[in-house]
């Protein structure tokens, strides 16, 4: 597998990549970043899983944001402190943060560490999740976010970073970790 250096006063193994991803938009995001940054990678899983039908988990998070309910996670990271900079993905979900992101957030102290949020969404952009995210780490450092436009499964649109539409994200996902510096 491919794996390009990033800036060599950018250490590898202090960086995670921390990702939400129902229909593998933003993985496919998360797994370009990891081939060009290296680190460690994890999916959050949740201990109870969404339902698998598009109405039920839309009621659901729907229900979970109103009351600001926080779903366990089934993930566990026990070295946290061994990382210097978190790269959060998650998908745009009620237009702000999903409800398990909001939970990793919660449960995970990261104050002192810079935090790089990156997002697939169904067009209609980040919504109120860089406010949530800048709330839920008050003392971390966030770095610009990258958002692009991934599924939209209200209209049957699952996976559509893929084939040439995955060759132009990595184009881009590679301009943005110049920018934030964290690539060559
Ligand atoms: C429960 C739910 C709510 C969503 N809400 C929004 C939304 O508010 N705005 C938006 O642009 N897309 C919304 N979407 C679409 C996803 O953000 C989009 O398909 C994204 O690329 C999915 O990422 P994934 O494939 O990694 O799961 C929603 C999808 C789901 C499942």
């Amino acid at each position: 597998q491919e794996q390009d250096v990033a800036l060599p006063e950018v250490d590898q193994e202090k960086m995670l990549i921390v990702y939400l991803s129902r229909t593998g938009n933003t993985r496919a995001i998360a797994e370009i970043i990891h081939q060009k940054v290296g680190g460690n990678m994890i999916e959050l899983k949740l201990r109870k899983p969404y339902p698998e039908n598009y109405d039920a988990i839309v009621a659901q998070v729907d229900r979970e944001n109103e009351k600001g309910y926080l779903p366990p996670l089934e993930t566990d990271i026990d070295n946290i402190q061994a990382y210097n900079t978190i790269l959060i993905g998650f998908p745009t979900w009620d237009m702000q943060l999903p409800p398990p992101m909001k939970s990793f957030l919660s449960k995970y102290d990261l104050s002192g560490k810079t935090v790089i949020p990156f997002n697939t969404n169904g067009g209609y952009g980040l919504g109120s999740s860089i406010q949530q995210i800048n709330s839920l780490c008050p003392d971390s450092n966030v770095l610009e976010a990258f958002s692009l436009k991934g599924g939209l499964e209200k209209e049957g649109i699952h996976l559509a970073i893929k084939g040439e539409r995955r060759k132009e994200a990595k184009a881009e996902v590679v301009s943005w970790l110049r920018e934030i510096g964290i690539h060559q």
